[in-house]
């Protein structure tokens, strides 16, 4: 099989509010960064199949004829009403050498890239080939690393395999693919996110395919083309937390107290909802402090329902007063436990208290900084189109 050069990006995304009660089956609402990663794939003869991830300090390289091992022992049949084919996920962690609770950055990276590689070129040729991902966005803080990346993979290796063709044209600099292939990008982005997540509910990956701003509700996704400019801040109080973990925790408490975490999860429901009906009456009517007021409740409240569902942190108790005591609303995004928060900026917050929050948080050792949001999903690049720095670092491998 004839294996054609390609550069792929995916955003990273910041949920506005139901993080983990989405998992559950409740509305969230999620939008996308403009921070991105980048994944160059290039046709090798050398028989191996090589990954370079410099932003986890990974770099693999398996022998085609290792690989093909795998593809005869594994029966290829995913169980009735399963996504993931347990069998090949049994043998690439035998391969790899992973346990089951290890949830280590380079086995779970690797783990996911293999799955997707031999799941899509079983039934033909092992192509020999070299991927390398470079990403602008900190890995494992909230901001859906695992979804850009598994977005990125999926992309480059449904055009290398021809189940999707490359959508860029001889004259484009940036491409994207029609609705039907972009479905398919996104049903193998979240294969995955199971991998590296364990139970996710599929609202990173829909950001990361098809950006902009979202509502997702039980992996049905609604594009909200009409919504205001928001000015965020984002936060990373740099605490280490996987998202995998978080997520098995809350599951833990609704399973020991289903009465009490219900109604959490209903109101976490209901603040997503408020939020998106504030959002849409902003856009048709004239914007006013009295929805900016609510818009910082709700923040309010959610951090509260966060706390109570155990995934906290003392860094992002910080986060919140600090930015409150400059008059700022904060609350976590993603899986929480650490990683960053969102702080919503009122259009006439004066840039001076910018400043000062910023260099507070920055003080505190937090990486800090204010960030457009809505930048296009999943995408195809000529060369010339990817930021030099980001170039230089994808060429180098
Ligand atoms: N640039 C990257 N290169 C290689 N692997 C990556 C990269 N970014 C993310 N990953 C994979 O994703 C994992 C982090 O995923 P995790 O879901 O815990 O965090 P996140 O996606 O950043 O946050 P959240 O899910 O809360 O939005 C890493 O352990 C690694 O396996
Ligand atoms: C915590 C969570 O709700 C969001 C992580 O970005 C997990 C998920 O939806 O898969
Ligand atoms: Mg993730």
């Amino acid at each position: 099989m004839q294996v054609t050069d390609l550069f792929v990006s995916a955003p990273g995304k910041a949920i506005l509010h139901g993080e983990h009660a989405v998992v559950h089956g409740k509305v969230a609402l999620a939008v996308s960064l403009n921070l991105r990663t980048y994944l160059r794939l290039k046709a090798t003869t050398t028989g191996k199949v090589c990954i370079n991830l410099p932003n986890i300090d990974t770099f693999y390289s398996w022998d085609l004829s290792e690989l093909e091992q795998l593809i005869s022992y594994s029966g290829g049949k995913k169980e009735e009403g399963k996504l993931l084919d347990a069998e090949l996920v049994g043998r690439l962690r035998d391969f790899i050498g992973v346990t089951n609770g290890n949830l280590d950055t380079c086995s779970m990276a690797s783990l996911s890239f293999l799955y997707i590689y031999i799941s899509l070129f079983r039934s033909s040729e092992l192509p020999s080939l070299e991927v390398t991902v470079w990403s602008e966005l900190p890995t494992g803080a909230g901001l859906g690393s695992s979804a850009a990346y598994s977005v990125c993979l999926a992309a480059a290796l449904l055009c290398a395999s021809g189940a999707i063709p490359t959508p860029l044209k001889e004259w484009d600099h940036t491409a994207r693919w029609c609705q039907e292939d972009l479905e398919l990008i996104n049903s193998w982005a979240f294969q995955g996110e199971m991998i590296i997540h364990g139970n996710p509910s599929g609202v990173d990956n829909a950001v990361g395919t098809w950006g902009g701003m979202l509502r997702f509700l039980a992996g049905k996704i609604i594009p909200l083309s009409r919504v205001p400019l928001l000015r965020i801040l984002l936060t990373n109080t740099k605490v280490p937390r996987s998202t995998k973990v978080l997520v098995a925790r809350v599951k833990d408490k609704i399973n020991k107290f289903p009465s009490i975490m219900a109604p959490v999860l209903d109101s976490v429901d209901a603040i997503s909802c408020t939020c998106e009906k504030v959002l849409s009456e902003m856009t048709c009517e004239p914007i006013t402090g009295e929805h900016y007021n609510t818009l910082e409740e709700l923040i309010d409240i959610n951090q509260h329902h966060l706390n109570v569902m155990g995934v906290g942190h003392p860094a992002l108790d910080t986060l919140c007063q600090v930015t409150l005591a400059r008059g700022l609303h904060s609350k976590l995004t993603g899986a929480g436990g650490g990683g960053c928060g969102i702080t919503l900026l009122r259009p006439e917050t004066d840039s001076t208290v910018v400043q000062t929050t910023v260099q507070d948080l920055r003080d505190l050792g937090f990486d800090c900084w204010e960030t457009s949001i809505g930048g296009p999903g999943v995408q195809q690049h000529s060369p010339v189109s990817v930021k030099e720095e980001i170039l230089e670092v994808l060429n180098r491998y």
